[in-house]
């Protein structure tokens, strides 16, 4: 694998989990709370664990099943199966996700915590599944509070700048200044603190003296 980490909108698309285990429920469930359509077949599937609007289908998978797919997280216990549905998934031109063997599939998840727009995260390269959770729980919560209260409000100044300064170097400078080191410490002070402080960022760029702005 030559693995890019991406943001994948998966609203609307058409996934298959093929295993109704611990790991085929947690993706179904991830996948579907995105606003996926998800079909998942195992014989031993039970609507109880898992959201509505997952469609269940009772019985072995086969390869018919992967027809029209967008994505297919393979997530059986059969060595197999496994090998051959990815196979077949190849042929077919579907995404594959393996959960017995990253490597051998075009998609691995990854550990992810989100607070407000900000999201974290993280791969261990599949060293180790329960580290990658526990290391994208500790980079959340080292950056969390620093950033949390200046990411909540940063959108709409950045929409306003943008829409009313023509792109280049001055409107990209005091874009930057926005989340610089002074605008965070002006977000610790608070709400106020920091609107106070984009308004003399903003008066200064104006008049064409944005390297004067003092904190
Ligand atoms: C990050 C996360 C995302 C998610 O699932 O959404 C995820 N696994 C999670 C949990 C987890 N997985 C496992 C345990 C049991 C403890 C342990 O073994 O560590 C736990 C812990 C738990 O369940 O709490 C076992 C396990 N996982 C894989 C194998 C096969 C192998 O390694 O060969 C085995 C061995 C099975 C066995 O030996 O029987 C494989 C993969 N698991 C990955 C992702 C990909 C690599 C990510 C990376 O390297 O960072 C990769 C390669 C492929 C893929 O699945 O896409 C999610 C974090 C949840 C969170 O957010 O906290
Ligand atoms: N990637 C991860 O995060 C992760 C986590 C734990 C385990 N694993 C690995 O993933 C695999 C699955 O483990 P688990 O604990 O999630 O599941 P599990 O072993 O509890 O369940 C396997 C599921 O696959 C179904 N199944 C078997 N053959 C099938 C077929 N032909 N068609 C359709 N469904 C079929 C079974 O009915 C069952 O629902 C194992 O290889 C395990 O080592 C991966």
């Amino acid at each position: 694998m030559g693995c890019i980490a991406v943001q994948w909108d998966v609203a609307g698309r058409n996934c298959l989990v093929v295993g109704a285990g611990r790991t085929g429920r947690r993706r179904a469930g991830v996948l579907c709370r995105a606003g996926a359509r998800v079909t998942v077949v195992a014989p031993d599937a039970d609507e109880v664990d898992f959201p509505a609007g997952v469609v269940l289908e009772r019985r072995e998978a086969v390869a018919g099943d992967l027809v029209g797919r967008d994505l297919v997280v393979l997530a059986t216990d059969d060595a197999e199966v496994q090998a051959s549905l990815s196979k077949k998934a190849a042929e077919f031109g579907v995404l594959v996700n393996r959960v017995d063997d990253g490597e051998s599939g075009d998609i691995t998840f990854l550990a992810t915590r989100s607070a407000g727009v900000l999201t974290v995260a993280v791969s261990t390269g599949g060293a180790s599944a329960a580290a990658s959770g526990v290391i994208a729980e500790e980079a959340l919560s080292a950056v969390a509070g620093e950033w949390g209260g200046l990411l909540a409000l940063v959108a709409g100044e950045r929409a306003r700048i943008q829409s009313s300064m023509e792109a280049g170097a001055a409107r990209e400078s005091l874009l930057r200044r926005l989340v610089d080191e002074r605008s965070r410490a002006a977000a610790r002070s608070g709400e106020a603190a920091l609107r106070a402080h984009w308004r003399g960022l903003w008066e200064a760029s104006i008049a064409g003296r944005d390297g004067e702005v003092s904190a």
